[in-house]
């Protein structure tokens, strides 16, 4: 169980990027974070992944605040924690193998992650997670000879090849062409539901938020606009998100429902 409780995180300059959250997320659950950009979507996840430290309020990960562990302890808990990025942090020169294997570095002992950044231990393991997502051929090319949508599925494959419990996704899709997107939300969801892990990822792709995911949250100046199931957002919702129009969902009957593709909200390009 993730919970936030009155939790405010300030940056140095002073600004308030989340405000005052209370927030559950059960395990299992596929949550979307949705919201104009500067909403704090980055800094929820920052706080959720143990990176970031809350300047006030509580953050617990299964009943545990990851900033009363030792370093040695938060280093085990963030092993346990997943994170995809827009733009995949993998060196350049690395090659594919390599990059998917570092799924595990932070669950191996030492002298294992080393050995395998000199020869990469499990081939087949890397294989077998590149397999289904169109990269087994690319096992020993370099990271830098890939295309953006083929660097963004190897870092699929390494957290796939990781099998954290908790995955957090900033913005997965927002460099992919609206196919390969759709494929990736898909990917991480399946993933999720297979295993019965969480999953929570920011996205400006309102369709693939609603479509995919099972709970969805609204945020905007770092507080919590709205937070419902999926099926039950309404155009109302999203409307007033991004547009600060009046909230009008205690009004909305069934059919102002937002349909689960709205291709005018779709920002995944
Ligand atoms: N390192 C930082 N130092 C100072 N202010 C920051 C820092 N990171 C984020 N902010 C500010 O905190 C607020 C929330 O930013 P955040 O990146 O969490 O929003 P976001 O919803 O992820 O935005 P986007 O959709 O554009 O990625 C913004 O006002 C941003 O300018």
């Amino acid at each position: 169980m993730i919970s936030l409780a009155a939790l405010s995180v300030a940056y140095a300059d002073g600004r308030r990027a989340l405000d005052d959250l209370d927030l559950s997320i059960a395990p299992g659950e596929r949550v979307a974070l949705i919201g104009p950009s500067g909403a704090g979507k980055t800094t929820l996840l920052r706080v959720i992944g143990a990176s970031l430290r809350p300047t006030t309020g509580a953050v617990r990960l299964d009943g545990v605040d990851p900033w009363s562990l030792s370093g040695r302890q938060l280093k085990g808990l963030r092993a346990r924690i997943g994170k995809m990025h827009q733009a995949p942090p993998i060196p350049p020169r690395q090659r594919v193998i390599t990059a998917v294997l570092a799924g595990r570095l932070g669950q191996w002992p030492l002298w294992r992650a080393v050995a395998s950044l000199v020869y990469p231990l499990d081939i087949a393991g890397a294989r077998a997670v590149l397999e289904p997502l169109g990269l087994a051929e690319r096992l020993f090319d370099r990271c830098d000879q890939l295309s953006g949508g083929q660097l963004q599925r190897v870092a699929l494959a390494r957290l796939f090849y990781q099998q954290p419990e908790i995955v957090l996704a900033d913005e997965p899709v927002s460099a992919l062409d609206p196919a390969l997107a759709r494929s990736v939300a898909v990917a991480l969801n399946e993933d999720a539901k297979r295993r019965g892990v969480t999953l929570i990822a920011s996205l400006h792709a309102v369709d693939l938020a609603l479509s995919e995911f099972s709970r969805v949250i609204g945020l905007r100046e770092g507080r919590i606009v709205f937070d419902r199931p999926a099926a039950q957002v309404l155009t109302a919702d999203i409307d007033a998100l991004y547009a600060g129009a009046p909230h009008a969902g205690a009004h909305d009957t069934p059919d102002q429902r937002v349909p689960s593709a709205r291709p005018r909200l779709t920002r995944c390009a």
